[in-house]
């Protein structure tokens, strides 16, 4: 069984949280002890020989985990050097930091502190959490530089920083990190365990989140029961927000279920009728423009699509000749052609854009998008979606786009322009919030690629895959394969944002088995193995 996670905005987090303190069931207090608890935990199991600590303690709840995890070192025989900012924190904050302080000192949380003590086995970072409201400057930038920055004098202490939950600094909703004061480096030095509290926030999972935070923990502080106990049974659950299949080990968070055996059978191919897997039909391009509809037609065969017809027009059809024979064939020249085929109804599923030409897409899409099947589009389908705004108002709900970046450009540049912009407040504008508001605004299944890959529904329900382990997956027409899985297993049966998120996840996996090297060719030939691993 597959399994994903449940993603939580940081408002969504403090929502749930505000509103658990607020049942009166759990105190702010009992949740920050245990989220110190939880990351003191997770120091011990990795340095199980008590050793030397500085902790890092900024001005809010954050600090006031680290207050706790000050304490509870202490109390496990380590050596405790707790640096902590001057200003007034809130009064759980505040107690926490009160309860040290009748233990050991608190030296400034200043450049020269952090300098001037004696070298540590772990730098525990509790500056900033969920609480960032705009990018740190002065000495507390100077601080992150130091921890964080590689290029200045950084990379300061990397390898032994404990993130609580989030390296300070990242935007915990977009995966952004702030410009470092000049001269010092990018923001850009990995920690080497971030202990995140509840579960993932995006920015763990997308930007630079994956690249800063080192191996991610996800620890239960006891508000997922409270949950299930208070919000499902009203109905009152945030708007949907899962990552699939993280790279990372996410031990004591909440899963949630993809039964995806159970859609695609224990065996894909046994089947009743061919018939019964669907009809799959992908748009191929004139001559000389094979290779990419091949390629998407055979992921569409290999992910159990029970026919796949390949249509290129007439004069290019003996240029589709070759293997796989299990293909059929078909020359579709033009719209009316189109319109004449799809008189099967049996034809369910319709893959448009690898190699097909910018004016054929167009042609094709004017009778296909009307007919409401199931349509993946990708490379010059899109392209030409976004020069026609006619065929972008006749998308439909099961119609899945599979931009990557530039082409997501070409067609919401606004979006784009607002994900690229620097921020100057936070949380910022991320590719997961371009992604759902694109989705929204042309009523389709936008599926935004990259490591970070976010896809989105019209409805606002939404799935982060983050695949930052496989960077040889970044090979010509490896697309062109995606598209055809997705197609495929639309024609399968599989509703579109499911479809779009598990033909992501089974495409990551099989270049994750074939490793380094890599051809889109050999992608498909992986399939198999990648299903049978999940029967
Ligand atoms: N999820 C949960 O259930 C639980 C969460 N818990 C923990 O709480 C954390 C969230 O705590 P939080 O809300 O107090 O925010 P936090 O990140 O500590 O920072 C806020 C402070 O920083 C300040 N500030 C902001 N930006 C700044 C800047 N650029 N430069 C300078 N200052 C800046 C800001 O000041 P202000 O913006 O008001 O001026 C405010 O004083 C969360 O990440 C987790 O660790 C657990 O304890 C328990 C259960
Ligand atoms: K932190």
């Amino acid at each position: 069984m597959l399994t994903g996670t449940e993603v939580l905005t940081t408002a969504q987090m403090r929502a749930i949280e505000s509103a658990a303190m607020a049942s009166g069931q759990v105190t702010g207090l009992e949740l920050m002890e245990r989220a110190g608890r939880a990351v003191a935990g997770h120091i011990r199991l990795r340095w199980p020989k008590a050793g030397c600590v500085t902790v890092l303690c900024g001005p809010g709840n954050n600090g006031g985990d680290g207050y706790v995890v000050a304490r509870l070192l202490h109390r496990a025989g380590w050596r405790v050097r707790v640096l902590g900012t001057e200003n007034m924190p809130g009064p759980d904050a505040a107690e926490m930091k009160q309860r040290w302080a009748e233990i050991g000192g608190i030296g400034p949380l200043t450049e020269r502190g952090l300098q001037g003590g004696p070298e540590s086995d772990v730098y525990v970072d509790a500056i900033f959490g969920t609480g960032l409201t705009r990018p740190p400057e002065g000495e507390i930038a100077s601080i992150l530089a130091r921890i964080f920055g590689r290029g200045g004098d950084g990379a300061y202490h990397c390898s032994r920083v404990v993130a609580v939950d989030c390296p300070s600094g990242l935007c915990m909703d977009s995966g952004k990190a702030p410009a470092l004061p000049p001269g010092r480096g990018t923001f850009d030095s990995p920690a080497r365990l971030t202990v995140a509290f509840d579960s993932p926030k995006p920015g763990h999972l997308i930007g630079l989140g994956p690249m800063l935070c080192g191996e991610l923990i996800v620890a239960d502080i006891g508000l997922i029961q409270w949950r299930e106990r208070n919000l499902a049974s009203r109905g009152r659950r945030p708007v949907r927000l899962e990552a699939i299949w993280p790279r990372f080990d996410i031990p004591d968070a909440r899963r949630i279920e993809f039964s995806l055996t159970d859609r695609l059978g224990k065996h894909p191919f046994a089947s009743q009728h061919k018939y019964s897997h669907g009809h799959a039909l992908v748009l191929a391009g004139g001559p000389a423009k094979g290779g990419a509809a091949r390629l998407s037609a055979r992921a569409a065969l290999r992910i159990g699509a029970g026919l796949v017809t390949l249509a290129p027009p007439q004069d290019a059809l003996p240029e589709y000749s070759s293997p796989p024979d299990a293909l059929m064939r078909r020359a579709l020249d033009d719209g009316d052609a189109l319109r004449g085929a799809l008189d099967d109804t049996r034809i369910n599923a319709a893959c448009i854009g690898p190699g097909c030409g910018i004016d054929r897409a167009a042609a094709l899409l004017a009778v296909l998008l009307p007919t409401g099947r199931g349509t993946v589009l990708d490379a010059d389908a899109l392209t030409a979606l976004s020069q026609d705004p006619g065929l972008m108002a006749a998308l439909h709900g099961r119609c899945i786009l599979t931009p990557h970046g530039g082409e997501f450009a070409r067609l919401f540049p606004d979006l784009a322009e607002k994900v690229e912009a620097t921020p100057s407040q936070w949380p910022a504008y991320s590719k997961l919030d371009a992604a759902r508001e694109a989705a929204a605004r042309c009523g389709a299944v936008v599926l935004l690629k990259g490591p970070d890959t976010v896809i989105a529904a019209p409805d606002g329900r939404a799935r982060i895959h983050s695949a930052f382990d496989i960077p040889w997956l970044a090979t010509a027409g490896a697309g062109d394969v995606l598209a055809g899985i997705i197609t495929g297993l639309l024609a399968r049966g599989f509703q579109p944002l499911d479809a779009a998120s598990l033909g992501t996840l089974i495409h990551a996996q099989a270049a994750r088995l074939f490793g380094p090297g890599l051809i889109a060719d050999d992608l498909s030939e992986m399939i198999p193995q990648v299903l049978r691993d999940l029967a």
